[in-house]
């Protein structure tokens, strides 16, 4: 069994990690590879893991990973960030983590602390703290980019790196702020694509999704509150990447295929730029 634990010492928010929840867990599943965060001044207790484990226990301190790209996908609902940015997956290989997926599933997770608090904002269509969804996105982040890290073992730091499509974030000046904060320049956020659509094709495609998705957002009363999120708390998160000169804007409103041909022909530019 290996067991991977990532030091992380600039979230205090994690100071007080449950970490007895964490061994109790490996207990459970002990064949798992393991990888979660835990902050600086919970060190000690890293060496109680490292002795339970017998030291089979690999440490990784986000400071020394590489670098990892950041594309943020962000639309209004129903403008097809996920569809999108599943095809972008499979073309190009970048990890596509959605945050409102990771928000649903942290919401399901039995004996979330967060679940009500999660599910009250998705069906208003409002946007959940920063430190829960910032956290979530980072450590859904540091697990690939360990797994990233592993594949380049033997070397005395990793050299891979990873590309990410954050889809969905950040959706208001709290996500901004928050983001800034945690991560910063610990990575490297090349790109914003934003989906767009009329409103009445947000509308459509969320209502008919809403018959099968089992969302409990997909809804007209829903969708109304999600709107008004995106234009008022959203599109200035749009502006401010604007005047960094990060943006490009999609037509969504066309077929998927068309859709999916604009962003090859703009990430095959951006990866020109970059070599
Ligand atoms: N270009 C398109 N034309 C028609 N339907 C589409 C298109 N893109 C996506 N859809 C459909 O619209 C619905 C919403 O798409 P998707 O889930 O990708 O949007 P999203 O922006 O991620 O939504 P949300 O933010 O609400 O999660 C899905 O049912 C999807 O199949
Ligand atoms: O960064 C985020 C992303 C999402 N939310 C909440 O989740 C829902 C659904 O998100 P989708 O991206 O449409 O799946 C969104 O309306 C917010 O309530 C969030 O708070 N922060």
């Amino acid at each position: 069994m290996s067991v991977i634990v990532i030091i992380k010492r600039w979230l205090s928010y994690s100071r007080n990690f449950p970490l007895n929840l964490y061994l109790k867990r490996l207990n459970q599943q002990p064949t798992v590879n393991y990888c979660h965060t835990v902050s600086f001044s919970n060190i000690q207790r890293i060496s109680l893991i490292n002795r339970f484990f017998n030291n089979n226990c690999k440490m990784y301190d986000w400071n020394n990973l590489p670098r990892p790209n950041v594309i943020f996908v962000l639309g209004g609902p129903g403008a097809g960030k996920g569809t999108q940015c599943n095809l972008i997956s499979k073309k190009f290989g970048h990890v596509h983590l959605s945050a409102g997926d990771l928000l649903r599933k942290e919401q399901n997770t039995a004996g979330s602390q967060y679940g009500e608090l999660i599910a009250e904002h998705i069906k208003n269509g409002t946007i959940v703290p920063v430190e829960i969804t910032c956290k979530l996105l980072m450590n859904a982040m540091l697990e690939n980019m360990i797994s990233l890290a592993k594949m380049v073992e033997g070397n005395d730091k990793p050299i891979a790196t990873g590309n990410f499509l954050i889809d969905g974030f950040p959706r208001n000046q709290d996500n901004l702020d928050g983001w800034q904060k945690f991560v910063g320049d610990k990575v490297n956020v090349q790109l914003v694509l934003v989906f767009e659509c009329p409103e009445e094709v947000y509308i459509a495609r969320c209502l008919k999704r809403g018959q099968h998705s089992g969302r409990a957002d997909d809804n007209p009363e829903s969708m109304k509150k999600r709107l008004d999120t995106h234009l008022n708390q959203t599109m200035p998160i749009v502006k401010y990447y604007e005047k960094l000169d990060l943006v490009k804007r999609i037509d969504s409103s066309r077929s998927i295929k068309e859709v999916h041909e604009e962003c090859c022909t703009i990430l095959q530019s951006l990866m020109a730029q970059a070599k």
